[in-house]
């Protein structure tokens, strides 16, 4: 059972808030005029995580990877089809309507899309005082008080209390959902690619006022975005998701310094590097190959094999389970990077493997087998211990480290075209009651794939079949 701080009834620093296990959501598809249900989108197949208090946790994953599902299984805006939510060491996973409306002060979302979250009929004082109203809160000093009060946290202008949505520029619009999202002290925020529908100069801008609202109000944050560059600041740990599983769960260092995972190896890859000294950067990029496949009828094994330039047959047989393989970093791979070996005894590349391979630049595959290769020999031999030949490998990652920080500070996060995402009033809607779509139209997946300019010839770290 967490502890609770004394003073505010909240979760200790660093206990545990909420606890995710096994989560599932799978769409129903139905077809035909009875309706049947012929398959199922498995938008989250199975997520196991913990998110402590006062931490931020990052989630990344190109798009259709589940993250905005989870999103919404976590704060409850959706029902899970298996797995267990625990919030405050509580079950939450099937709570009525009324057994959640106590939660609903503690766990609130902010949508990615400050166009359309907010109802252009209303005032924004109407908008940041609903949940007051909805809750049957009196805060002390009245409603409009209170309002003005959270518009000045955000750094907005209290006069404007009785100003409507499209009178505000859109970094302004989504301080409006920072501050209904914070209106009633919640315990946990969950942001919803906070900024990908502002323009770059006004990301930095809300990512800092969501960073320094944290420090002063004691928040918890989950931020979900679809690249790295968003959350590599404001992290402490950041899981990457890949069809609907998280493939690395790992600090915000370590998963930067030594990513294990070759997913997320690539999607690091793809963060643009602006150093005009570093000549060379764009050979190190990694192209995924191929569409992410269907969420409908996932590949089997390790859902990443079709795409992934390391795998073998046991990937494609069998499913790596997310194991901590060194403190604060949890993989599921078989042949991770900068680590050693899970299965060295399966070498044989698959072809689609060999291909994957020559999207791969060399000097990416060069260190992938030198890495591997090292640490397995300096640990098979009990020369050195796994830290220590994890820190030799290091070394060498340092200057892609290095560049990347420098990418994510001028960088731009890739601009999404704002997607139509629900009005508070919507969002309100579907917490009272959550509902299963009836037909899933959409499980198309676009990929978002790194951009190689060359692709390199391949130098295959493992040997192949022929
Ligand atoms: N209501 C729904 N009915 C059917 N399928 C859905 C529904 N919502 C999401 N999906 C499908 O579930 C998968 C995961 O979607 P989700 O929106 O969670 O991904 P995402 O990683 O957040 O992507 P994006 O960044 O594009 O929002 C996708 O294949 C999507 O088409």
């Amino acid at each position: 059972m967490p502890r609770q701080s004394e003073e505010n009834g909240r979760v200790a620093d660093g206990e545990v808030l909420l606890k995710v296990t096994g989560l599932q959501k799978h769409f129903p598809i139905k077809k035909g005029l009875l309706q049947r249900q012929v398959g199922a989108v498995h938008a989250v197949d199975g997520l196991d995580f913990e998110v402590r208090s006062g931490e931020t946790l990052g989630v990344v994953g190109e798009s259709g990877c589940g993250k905005s599902t989870m999103g919404r299984l976590i704060t409850r805006l959706l029902e899970p089809t298996g797995g267990k939510v625990e919030f405050e060491g509580k079950d939450i996973t099937h709570l009525g309507v009324t057994g959640m409306r106590p939660m609903r002060r503690d766990v609130q979302m902010i949508f990615q899309d400050p166009y359309s979250s907010l109802n252009p009929r209303h005032t924004i004082g109407t908008i940041i005082g609903a949940p007051f109203r909805l809750q049957g809160v009196e805060p002390e000093g009245g409603i409009k008080k209170e309002v003005q009060r959270l518009l000045s946290v955000v750094g907005l202008n209290p006069e404007h209390y009785n100003r409507y949505p499209h009178e505000f520029s859109g970094g302004q619009r989504q301080r409006i959902g920072i501050a209904r999202a914070l209106a009633l002290k919640p315990k946990l925020v969950v942001a919803d690619e906070p900024v990908s529908a502002l323009d770059v100069s006004i990301q930095a801008q809300v990512v800092n006022l969501m960073d320094d609202l944290q420090e002063e109000l004691g928040l918890t944050y989950v931020i979900i975005a679809h690249d790295l560059s968003v959350v590599r600041h404001v992290s402490d740990r950041i899981a990457v998701m890949y069809l609907g599983k998280i493939v690395e769960l790992a600090d915000r260092d370590l998963l930067y310094k030594t990513p294990m995972h070759p997913y997320t190896k690539a999607l690091m890859s793809a963060v643009p590097i602006p150093d005009p000294k570093r000549k060379n950067a764009k050979s190190e990029r990694i192209l995924l190959k191929g569409d992410v496949p269907s969420p409908i009828s996932p590949p089997s094994g390790c859902r990443f094999h079709t795409r992934c330039w390391k795998a073998t047959e046991i990937c494609r047989t069998t499913e790596p389970a997310l194991v901590e393989l060194r403190p604060g970093q949890q993989v599921a791979c078989h042949h991770p990077e900068n680590f050693e070996d899970q299965a060295p005894q399966d070498t044989v590349l698959l072809s689609a493997a060999k291909e994957a391979a020559e999207l791969v630049a060399d000097e990416v595959l060069a260190e992938s087998a030198q890495t591997s290769e090292a640490l397995a020999t300096a640990v098979a031999e009990g020369e050195v211990g796994t830290e220590e030949a994890t820190a030799s490998a290091d070394a060498g990652t340092e200057e892609a480290g290095a560049s990347e920080e420098a990418a994510a500070s001028d960088e731009s996060a890739a601009s999404e075209e704002p997607e139509a995402s629900e009005s508070s009033e919507q969002a309100d809607e579907e917490a009272e009651a959550p509902e299963e779509p009836a037909t899933a139209e959409k499980p198309a997946v676009a990929e978002k794939p790194a951009v190689a300019e060359k692709p390199a010839v391949a130098e295959k770290p493992a040997a192949s079949e022929d």
